[in-house]
């Protein structure tokens, strides 16, 4: 996918398809609202890839990224951003799938076997996110069962995580650049290149950080 997004309805097959919709299902992991992927960006733990992409919407609002980081739960992370939606930087829909593009890169940077496992075992099928009325970032079905229509972004961004995983025989992907948009931060701090994931033992929290900080 090259980075603009080519905004085209497209239909899928349920029965030739990976489709995402249940985090318990077997490819639920691909979704960002699975639990079990957590994120570290600028050293601060992130739940969920889903709490990230939220927070990445108010770089002008600190207070409501820590509020949006703070949820366990990806659903309620989303739903903690809702309110400020006014506030979203004003160039979101130009960047929102760059951001996501990024997100899914942290995700597979650092759970790159699990991820990256789940992401190629789908093999050559088309990846789609069910979605009930959301057909930018996924595909609705239609009356028959199954078809699917949508743009499908995040289903194509997957895809093209995949083919790149695929050809990552170097691991360069466990390495993610900053995204190159202006004001790309997190705390009033630019984002930072992103790296394995190691683990954070309390004992190394530098005190200033550590009220804000989940711990692994
Ligand atoms: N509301 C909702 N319920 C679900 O079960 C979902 N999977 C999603 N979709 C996810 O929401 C994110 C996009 O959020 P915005 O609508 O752009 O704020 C993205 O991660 C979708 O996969 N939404």
């Amino acid at each position: 996918m090259s980075s603009k997004i080519n905004y085209k309805l497209r239909e899928y097959l349920r029965s030739e398809s990976v489709v995402v919709h249940k985090t318990k299902e077997r490819f639920g992991g691909l979704s960002n609202m699975a639990a079990g992927f957590r994120l570290r960006i600028n050293g601060f733990i992130v739940p969920t890839s889903e709490a990230l992409y939220q927070a990445c919407r108010f770089p002008d609002l600190p207070d409501v990224q820590r509020e949006i980081i703070a949820q366990h739960s990806p659903m309620t992370a989303k739903m903690k951003g809702k309110p400020h939606r006014k506030d979203t930087r004003s160039d979101w829909e130009n960047v929102r799938h760059k951001v996501m593009r990024w997100c899914l890169r942290v995700k597979l940077a650092q759970h790159y076997k699990e991820f990256g496992r789940l992401l190629l075992a789908t093999k050559e099928k088309p990846i789609v996110e069910q979605s009930r009325k959301d057909h930018y970032w996924g595909a609705i079905p239609m009356q028959d069962g199954e078809t699917l229509m949508g743009e499908n972004v995040l289903g194509r961004l997957l895809m093209e995580l995949r083919e790149a995983l695929k050809n990552d025989t170097d691991e360069k992907l466990r390495f993610v650049p900053p995204l190159g948009i202006p004001n790309f931060t997190l705390y009033g701090e630019p984002i930072e290149p992103v790296g394995a994931l190691g683990t954070c033992v309390p004992g190394e929290v530098p005190a200033e950080l550590g009220e804000q900080r989940h711990l692994l």
